[in-house]
């Protein structure tokens, strides 16, 4: 039995004080058992970053969590003390960030650089360091990881340098892995081997990934449960085969239609935008991204989510003006 290890409730992020305060993300709530890899989907400015982040205390300075909470292996995190949080960071979480390519020392070795997680968390003596980190080194695929080891990143291509981050990030065997777009900068072929070194440590581990995305064809392949965020908030929810075979909100609808298929050859690749509440089953509303952002929300009033079917919930509009379909 798989058991909850990351549980979200009815979380609030906000920045900036006094008349500029924007409200990031509105009354998530979100959860992941071990062993789950967990998907949270949305456009650019949606909220996905900002959601992961808080799950490891690292709003930027400007940004707080006003309400709600951050449930992680029974423990509070919103009630945690920096020190507490260091010891959570790259040890029981980690987090593999989008720009993280950039933050490898270019004057430190990568062998070296592996192990620092292993000094500061796990206290390893030195003697063992080396080993630990050319068994990590191939664990990511690297054939000759004594000549790896003692590499610097600049000797190293894209691709290869995704892959030391990877070993950095599963270094101190933690029960989760934030994967924030890990692939950005990726080509396709690259990007497939980072998914697939994630997924394997999952199932070695029994760890679980949370996976933030904004390419539904990821999601097929990789994820067993997804959020949809659309406009800070969770729009819809559920198993993958669910959401793939009955996908409700027009916003998901839309991702859904957006990954290209060998079927639809010669057809133009439909954009998020080109699908409409009607579609959907809505009444009398055009998907668009100012009927529903956050500034119009009086006029929107985003009801709560609604289970329509065991497991799978959605945000509905107001609700005296929708019809859903079936
Ligand atoms: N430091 C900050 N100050 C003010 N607003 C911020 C700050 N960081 C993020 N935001 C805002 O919070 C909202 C959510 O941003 P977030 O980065 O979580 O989106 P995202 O879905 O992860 O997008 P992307 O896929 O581009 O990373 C955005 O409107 C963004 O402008």
């Amino acid at each position: 039995m798989s058991s909850r290890l990351l549980e979200i409730n009815n979380l609030n992020i906000a920045f900036g004080s006094g008349k500029n305060v924007f409200n990031a993300v509105t009354d998530i709530s979100l959860s992941i058992n071990s062993g789950q890899t967990v998907a949270l989907i949305g456009e650019s400015g949606s909220g996905k970053s900002v959601t992961s982040l808080s799950v490891l205390k690292l709003l930027p300075a400007n940004g707080r969590a006003e309400s709600g909470s951050i449930s992680f292996d029974d423990k509070e995190i919103l009630q945690m003390t920096e020190k507490e949080m260091q010891k959570i960071r790259g040890n029981e979480i980690s987090m593999i960030f989008q720009d993280a390519i950039a933050s490898l020392n270019p004057a430190m070795k990568v062998g070296v650089q592996i192990t620092e997680g292993l000094k500061y968390h796990k206290q390893m003596p030195k003697s063992e360091l080396r080993a630990v980190a050319l068994s990590l080194l191939e664990q990511v695929g690297f054939h000759n990881p004594a000549h790896i080891y003692d590499q610097y990143p600049s000797q190293l291509s894209g691709g290869m340098k995704q892959r030391i981050l990877i070993a950095m990030a599963i270094s101190c065997k933690p029960k989760l892995i934030i994967a924030d777009e890990p692939t950005t900068a990726l080509d396709v072929t690259i990007q497939r081997q980072v998914l697939d070194l994630i997924a394997d440590y999952k199932i070695r581990e029994d760890a679980s990934v949370l996976m933030i995305t904004h390419d539904f064809g990821v999601v097929a392949e990789y994820a067993d449960w997804v959020y949809v965020m659309f406009g800070g908030r969770i729009v819809e929810s559920g198993d993958v085969f669910t959401i793939f075979n009955n996908p409700i909100h027009p916003y998901t609808k839309g991702l859904i239609g957006c990954i290209p298929s060998l079927e639809s050859d010669g057809e133009r690749l439909k954009s998020v935008y080109d699908y409409s509440f009607e579609e959907a089953g809505y009444k009398g509303r055009k998907f668009a991204p100012e009927t529903y952002s956050m500034e119009s929300k009086v006029y929107h009033a985003p009801s709560s989510l609604i289970e329509v079917e065991p497991g799978h919930y959605v945000r509905l509009f107001d609700e005296s003006e929708v019809t859903i379909v079936g």
